[in-house]
């Protein structure tokens, strides 16, 4: 037996179809989208992520502003970029590419951003509202697995997730959007802290693999069947390592591939969140 690929690529490339028919509209109404990207110091993998999110607004016809920053930069220079792009008409929505430096606030500099522009999802009002369960853009990776796995008809509604990893950015967002009301799903989310993990992913029909560790989730943990998202983005002498043993493709009814799952699928939704900013500001 072997796992139906969840494919994120094909997935990702058809919204994108759908955005860049959008951009059109807004075009032709003369408004441009457009995405700004705060890079600070010169990690090698932040670099490829930022020179991605550019290629991927060039495909679609959205305008992108990139302000890089030295490693050095402090406080006051990123506020100075943030309060730049919250006042230029010309973006519409931006990140702050995380993690920053260890010397910089990252929570000051989040809450200093126009919630309006947040393209991530992450300023705490956004999150606030995702906490409420009302509208607002959500955090990209999250949205993009929710949708990775309608399109594959993998049943939401009722079934057993468990999440590994609280991290802002995925594990803790993807519990609160999971839980809301339009989703359904019953969530477990596991950490580091977490006495059987093994336990808790065996129970699970949906496991979402966010915590950073390669080869944590092992083909032995997996309830035959279930759907495997691989969102680990480790560098192991230089190739990216998922969190998921390759065997569990032995197991799984579904698997994402990773590159080309969960990664692909979370560029295209920050794509829709300045797309949707955008058409909200009209
Ligand atoms: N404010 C902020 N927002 C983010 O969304 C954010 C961030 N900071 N910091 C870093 C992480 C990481 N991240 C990835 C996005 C796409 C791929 C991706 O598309 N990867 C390709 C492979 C790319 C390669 O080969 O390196 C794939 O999975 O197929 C990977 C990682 C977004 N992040």
């Amino acid at each position: 037996m072997s796992a139906v690929k969840l494919d994120g690529k094909a997935t990702a490339a058809k919204i994108k179809s759908d955005l860049t028919i959008r951009v059109a509209a807004l075009k032709e109404r003369g408004i441009v989208p457009g995405l700004g990207t705060v890079l600070v110091g010169d990690d090698p993998g932040s670099q490829i992520y930022v020179a991605g999110k550019h290629r991927d607004c060039a495909e679609v016809g959205i305008a992108s502003i990139r302000v890089d920053l030295p490693a050095t930069a402090a406080q006051a220079d990123v506020e100075a970029a943030i309060d730049e792009l919250n006042a230029s008409p010309a973006c519409t929505g931006y990140i702050v590419q995380l993690p920053l430096p260890k010397h910089l606030d990252t929570m000051a500099l989040l809450e200093r951003m126009d919630p309006a522009k947040d393209a991530d999802g992450l300023h705490p009002v956004n999150l606030g509202r995702l906490v409420h369960m009302v509208d607002a853009p959500l955090p990209c990776t999250p949205h993009g697995i929710v949708l990775l796995l309608q399109e594959y008809g993998v049943p939401i509604k009722g079934a057993e997730v468990t999440v590994v990893g609280r991290g802002i950015t995925v594990g803790r967002s993807l519990g609160l959007l999971l839980t809301r009301r339009s989703e359904n799903a019953t969530v477990t989310l596991c950490h580091t802290g977490t006495q059987d993990l093994a336990a808790h992913v065996r129970r699970a029909d949906i496991v979402v693999a966010a915590a950073g560790v390669p080869e944590l989730i092992t083909r032995d943990m997996i309830k035959p069947g279930a759907a495997v998202l691989d969102v680990g983005v480790s560098r192991v002498e230089g190739k990216i390592a998922g969190d998921v043993s390759l065997n569990v493709a032995e197991v799984a009814g579904f698997l994402t591939p990773n590159p080309g799952g969960v990664g692909p699928m979370t560029r295209a939704l920050l794509l829709s969140n300045v797309v949707e900013a955008a058409e909200r500001r009209s």
